[in-house]
């Protein structure tokens, strides 16, 4: 079962197009993470599936049920967080947390739960004031894990955060499906963390989401480049055309798609045999973020092409 199922929305503000039919499909046990430039739409479209906006035209399913027609039931079984929470600091971590045990009608015993959850519990008793940006984004995080919700909805949960804080809220939500048995998702911009939290990954660009992948799929999916730092540079893309490689020519040396590890002795000793002096060749991984300009970069051209 997909968590989050969404058709086509659209939202527009004051006539100007912000979403142009978001098609998403978020599987269950899936931490899914959202993507997108800035202004892309990813808060309006987290803001439309949590209930806080509505959607001019398209569907919306959370948990199986839509969620403008049912949005209260919706609401009782996500945690969302959406904008900065309101952490009164006078107040402490259980304080805050009681609260959101009144607004869910949850038992208090969930407080140590979650705060065990999020690595807090020695935090139980101490006032919000004096907390960490990092401590408070946990606690703001542990809020929506009360009621033990099958589906969190967190946007960027870790903005404005130090490595270490980062690293803290990437490790909690990367356990959150097993610890917790539930789904994530999650919008951010910061392709490095995604990279090593994220299940599946979507990509929204001007309004549209423009790709969405399992990110083991897309990681077999990306080819490996050969980089070779060689000289002359002119004279080996020649060489290595005569053999039928297409090379891509950058500042000190040549880039080569498709060829297999069994490939690379020969062809260094064919350039060698011709004379070229090799300096280095190294395999290149493709990131998440090589993934994310590729993906911008061909939506860009189809639509330069189609103008
Ligand atoms: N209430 C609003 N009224 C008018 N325009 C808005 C409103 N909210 C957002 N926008 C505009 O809609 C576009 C999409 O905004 P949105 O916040 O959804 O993008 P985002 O992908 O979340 O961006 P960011 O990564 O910067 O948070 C932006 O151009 C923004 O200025």
């Amino acid at each position: 079962m997909n968590v989050i199922q969404t058709e086509q929305l659209q939202k527009a503000y004051d006539g100007l197009a912000v979403l142009q039919g978001v098609d998403l499909q978020v599987p269950q046990g899936a931490v899914f993470a959202f993507l997108g430039n800035n202004g892309s739409g990813k808060s309006t479209t987290i803001r439309i599936l949590t209930g806080l906006l509505r959607a001019d035209a398209g569907k919306a399913e959370v948990l199986g049920m839509d969620i403008t027609r049912q949005r209260l039931p919706v609401l009782a079984q996500i945690g969302a967080l959406v904008e900065s929470p309101a952490l009164y600091p006078n107040l402490t971590a259980a304080e805050c947390l009681s609260i959101a045990c009144r607004l869910k009608n949850v038992s208090l015993r969930d407080i140590d739960r979650v705060l065990d959850v999020v690595e807090m519990r020695a935090a139980r008793q101490r006032r919000i004031g004096q907390f960490s940006l990092g401590m408070k984004q946990r606690l703001a995080i542990a809020m929506t894990l009360i009621g033990a919700p099958k589906l969190l909805i967190l946007d960027e949960p870790t903005n404005g955060l130090d490595p270490q804080g980062m690293q803290d809220i990437r490790t909690l939500i990367q356990q959150l499906p097993a610890r917790q048995d539930c789904s994530v998702f999650v919008s951010s911009h910061l392709l490095d963390e995604v990279e090593k939290m994220a299940s599946h990954v979507a990509l929204l660009h001007k309004g549209r989401v423009i790709a969405q992948e399992n990110l083991l799929t897309l990681k077999q999916k990306q080819v490996r480049r050969l980089k070779l730092v060689c000289h002359p540079l002119d004279s080996t893309a020649e060489l290595l055309e005569r053999m039928s490689l297409r090379s891509e020519q950058d500042t000190d040396g040549l880039w080569l798609d498709g060829l297999s590890s069994a490939d690379l002795t020969p062809l260094l000793q064919h350039l060698l045999a011709h004379d070229v002096e090799i300096f280095e060749a190294r395999w290149h991984q493709p990131s998440l973020e090589d993934w994310f300009v590729g993906q911008q970069t061909q939506a860009l051209e189809a639509s330069h092409a189609m103008a």
